[in-house]
């Protein structure tokens, strides 16, 4: 797992496209994994600011979203799939045809999550997977709790996480729905690059646990330390609480040019 700490948003935001660019550069066709919430922010806009530019290209790519609320109505603003549109899509080349999610609709949803796992199958799995994580340590929907090995399934939203979600549907906590469709940790563990975003200080202690905290269901983001290619982005605050964060900073500081992520 490389930690790296960074001065501000706008620093988050370039090592995080980096990160992501490395994949499609080498590879034009590379699978994205996409996470909504405000954390990824950054990393899209500059992917969206180096895709302007002509720099990279994301047309060749597919994408797959880790989550989705079930049973809101196809083109609700707050549907993850009209999120990923508005909040990264809509602002680069990527296909929207290639961009699947979920299907929080679906009448039969058991078998919708098993097609969801086959068709990340049939592409060839994700090579880079963006993430976010949540202040008690969710990663995409799946709750404190959470097997480390699940794989996309329903899951019940806690009464925190939609009090935290209200926000989003006008402050009226009733209007978010109760349950979601998720990647489980072990689909997300799948993928072959894992790309965790996280600022500010309401997220240190999920940090501090994903990066040196016991590898815990009450803490699923720690679920990350079992995987052999992670790079975690923070800014300070997120990381004020890591033990070792000045190590991270050191090695940071005096990594070889040509590693990359
Ligand atoms: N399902 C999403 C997660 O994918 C996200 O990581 C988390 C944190 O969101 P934010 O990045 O806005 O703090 O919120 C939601 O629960």
């Amino acid at each position: 797992m490389e930690v790296v700490i960074l001065e501000d948003e706008e620093q988050v935001g370039r090592v995080g496209a980096d990160a992501v660019a490395q994949h499609v550069l080498a590879d034009p066709s590379s699978v994205l994994g996409l996470a909504t919430g405000s954390s990824p922010l950054p990393v899209y806009q500059e992917l969206a600011a180096r895709v302007r530019r002509a720099e990279l290209s994301l047309a060749g790519c597919r994408a797959f979203l880790l989550d989705e609320y079930v049973g809101l109505p196809p083109g609700h603003p707050e549907s993850y799939r009209e999120v990923i549109m508005r909040d990264f899509v809509d602002h680069v080349d990527l296909i929207p045809a290639q961009v699947q999610g979920p299907d929080g609709l679906a009448e039969d949803v058991r078998e919708a999550c098993s097609a969801y796992e086959q068709a990340i199958a049939d592409a060839g799995g994700v090579d880079v997977q963006l993430l976010g994580v949540g202040s008690d340590g969710h990663v995409a929907f799946n709750e404190p709790g959470s097997s480390l090995g699940s794989r996309t399934r329903i899951k019940t939203l806690t009464g925190q996480t939609r009090r935290d979600n209200a926000r989003f549907f006008g402050g009226d906590v009733a209007a978010v729905p109760q349950h979601c469709i998720t990647q489980g940790i072990g689909t997300i563990l799948d993928a072959r690059h894992l790309v965790l975003v996280a600022m500010g200080v309401a997220k240190a202690e999920a940090v501090h646990s994903l990066v040196e905290g016991a590898v815990s269901a009450l803490w699923p983001a720690s679920a990350l330390q079992l995987h052999a290619h992670v790079t975690v982005i923070l800014d300070g605050a997120a990381a004020s609480r890591l033990q070792l964060k000045d190590y991270y900073r050191e090695a940071y500081a005096v990594k070889p040019a040509w590693q990359g992520f």
